[in-house]
This record gives structure tokens, sequence and C-alpha cells, in this order.
């Protein structure tokens, strides 16, 4: 137990970890304006943790709102004090050129120094885009280890399934806890497939392996022209549908449509799944590496998509016969003429076990159901922004099992909320 009056009279007498910590307890009680006073005070003292709660704040806010210069800067002060989330969070604004020079390699240095100080996702996340960039199965799997060591539940449930990490005892028990806490959305089972693991390799060569530029998409394999409809079996790894997974299951929440007779964002009945998005104080390197192996695969500039949406689907779940692109009446056009339409989609089967569920274009008799990691993508209106009405199409009702499904608009031109 610890004992409040205590807390305060340190926080009181300066002791900035004292004032982070007691902004916190007042968080939990609802004392919201207090707790950002003590937030403040700490921040001012040079707590890396209190300053990057104000940056996130900073950047939490509406595009236009978003102060982005002054989160860079309380940032950088709590990187100098060794914060590891500052660390990752600039690595991510590096990434995508958001209030600093855009720099892939800079980006997965500091995700290096993240790592070096100790943070457990920034483990977990250099661990396995080192995997993802490099394709060196299990070359992460000690810095794995570690992050499950230190309670990172992402590295843990991957940890779990792969043999030789945990002892087999260790292994049980720490799925049989994952289950209990939620994590059954990615299979536990342990993995039977052979370990090329080099568990020797150091942090530094994973940098440097996830330093590398992204692999070309596999081939393409069209099934339609003039809308142009393809796949591109496995685009992702299962390993990366699972890190999608992840990331977007503490997100979900009943699906947002725009719903084509009222035009307005509204919880109707025309899509019964689970969705997320997933935002910027969401992202991170491995994260923004598949965004950019999305936006290759859909032959569109990286900058002209939205944000990565995953939706879930349970047994009776659908999305109902609909059309991509944005109906043209007032509420939408205006951006719609910015931006321009939702030129393309791109859907990536983030999981296969499941029964019903197929996309299916009813005008064009086409029905696609991928494979775990499997992109399928088409065009809805012309390159010049007509839009394809035989391109209706829906998501049929899942009939057994889950299924889980990432889902990307592209625009004609550039998108970028923070723009
Ligand atoms: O669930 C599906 O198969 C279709 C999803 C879809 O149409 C969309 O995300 O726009
Ligand atoms: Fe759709």
């Amino acid at each position: 137990m610890e004992n409040l009056e205590e807390i305060e009279a340190l926080a009181r007498g300066g002791d900035a970890a004292s004032q982070y910590r007691l902004a916190a307890l007042l968080e939990r009680s609802g004392q919201r304006d207090a707790a950002r006073e003590w937030t403040q005070k700490a921040a001012d003292a040079g707590h890396p943790g209190a300053l990057y709660t104000i940056a996130c704040e900073l950047l939490a806010a509406r595009p236009e709102e978003m102060r982005v210069d002054e989160a860079v800067a309380l940032l950088t002060r709590a990187r100098q004090s060794g914060g590891g989330a500052a660390m990752r969070l600039l690595a991510v604004l590096t990434a995508l050129g958001l209030g600093v020079k855009q720099d892939w390699a800079g980006a997965v240095a500091l995700l290096g120094e993240a790592v070096e100080a100790g943070h457990p996702a920034a483990m977990r996340e250099l661990a396995l885009l080192a995997e993802s960039i490099s394709g060196r199965r299990w070359a992460g799997a000690k810095l794995l280890a570690a992050a499950a060591r230190k309670g990172d539940w992402i590295a843990l449930a991957y940890a779990a399934r792969r043999p030789g990490l945990m002892s087999e005892s260790e292994a049980a028990m720490t799925r049989a806890s994952l289950r209990k806490r939620g994590v059954d959305f990615i299979s536990l089972d342990p993995l039977t497939e052979d370990r090329t693991a080099r568990p020797d390799i150091e942090i530094e060569d994973l940098v440097s392996a996830a330093k590398a530029s992204p692999a070309e998409p596999p081939k393409k394999d069209i099934l339609h022209e003039a809308p142009l409809l393809y796949r591109i079996p496995a685009l992702l790894s299962r390993d990366e549908c699972d890190y999608v997974i992840c990331a977007s299951a503490p997100l979900l929440t009943p699906s947002l449509v725009v719903d084509p007779e009222k035009s307005a964002a509204d919880h109707a009945q025309y899509r019964t799944s689970d969705g997320a998005l997933i935002g910027l104080l969401d992202l991170d390197l491995m994260l923004i590496a598949i965004y950019r192996r999305l936006a290759a695969a859909a032959e569109v500039d990286w900058g002209n998509c939205e944000l990565i949406g995953v939706l879930r689907y349970r047994a009776g779940q659908e999305y109902k016969p609909h059309r991509d692109y944005l109906p043209e009446d007032e509420n939408d056009y205006s951006e719609v003429r910015r931006t321009g339409q939702r030129a393309r989609t791109l859907l990536v089967a983030l999981n296969d076990a499941y029964a019903g569920g197929a996309t299916v274009f009813p005008e064009l008799k086409i029905e696609h159901k991928g494979r775990t990691g499997d992109a399928f993508v088409f065009e809805n209106t012309t390159a010049s922004g007509v839009p394809y009405p035989e391109t209706l199409h829906a998501g049929a009702p899942v009939i057994k099992g889950e299924k889980w499904l990432l889902s990307l608009w592209c625009r004609e031109r550039r998108f970028w909320f923070w723009d």
C-alpha cells in the first residue's frame, strides 16, 4: 500500500518522481486537474515520464491543433534524461517525418536507444522488426525473450509459442495466464517449425538489420481489369499479422461507417463487426514498416493512405454490400476535393481459421478469401477519380470462428491527417 500523504509530502518537497507518482494516483481517482498540475511540475523538474505524458497529450489533439514542435522539444528533453518511451515516440515521429526530418535509419537508431534504456515494448519491437525486414526468422529471439521477462505481454505471447525460449512448464503457464487475461485473439499454440535461431545476435546487429529498406512486395495476381482487382499472396508473414492483431485488439470498438443514406458516421447495422483505427500514438516502427509495405502493394504513395483499420467479425457479423468511394455530398465533399476519392482499397487477411466471411463482388461475380497474410487490392474509381459502381462488395457473414481483416483505404492525393 502506498501512503498518499507521504508521497504528497515528498512531491511538495520538490521530488520529481513523487510528483509524477502523485499525478498518476490523482488521475486514477478522477482528479484530472490536480493530476495535470503535478504532471506539469514533474515535467518542469525534468521527469522523463511526465515530459512524455504531456507530449502525448499535445500529439493526441486534432490534426489542426496538434502542437508537434512543442511535443518534439519535450520528448527531446525526456530522451536526454534516459526516457525510453520518449525515445520510442521520437523514433515514430522520425520515421513519419512529423516535426523532424524523415529518416528511417535515424528512427531505427532511436529505437535502438530505447532498447539500450531497457524499454520492454521497444525490445519486442526491435526484435520483430529486425526479423521482419531482414527475413531472418528467429534472429530477435534473445531480445524477445528479454522483453517477455520484463513482462511485455506481446513479447510473452510470441515467446510462449517459440520452442526453446522458455522451459516447457514456464511456456505452458505463460499461455494459460495470457488466455486468462483475454489474449486469445492470436493462437498461442507452440509452433512446430524448426528453430533456425542465431540466439547470440546482438542489439547492434538487430539495429543494422532493421535499417535496411523494406523488400519489394511479391508479384500480383490479377483477377480483373477496369476496375482492377488483384491478389498478392503472403504479403505479410504470420508474425506480422499477429503483430497488427495485438496492436489493434485493445483499440476495438463497434464499427463506425459512413451510412450512404444519411452520409453521416453512424453506428449503423451496416457493418456489425468491431473495428479499430491505428492512430499516431498507436504506431511503432514495426507497424510503420508494415504500413509502407501495404502502400507499395496498393501501388500508392504512403502519404495518400488513410489510417490502418482492423476489423474483427465474430460469428454472424458481416459488412453489408457497399462501395468504398465517398458519397459526394456536403459533408465530405471539401475533403474529397482536397485529398481525392478513395481510389483504392487494400485488404489483408490477418487470420484464416474461420468459416464464411469471404469478400464478395456480386456484380463482378468475384469472391475472395485470403490465407493469413494475403493481400487483396481493388480500384474503387478510375485513375481520374470517377467511381466504379460495379465495385459493390460485401464481407459475407462469418459462420464459425473469428475473422480479422486489415483494411486500408487509399486516396488519390496526400491524406496524412496531420498535414
Ligand atoms: O470484410 C470484408 O471482407 C470487406 C471489408 C470491406 O469492404 C472494407 O473494409 O471496405
Ligand atoms: Fe469495402
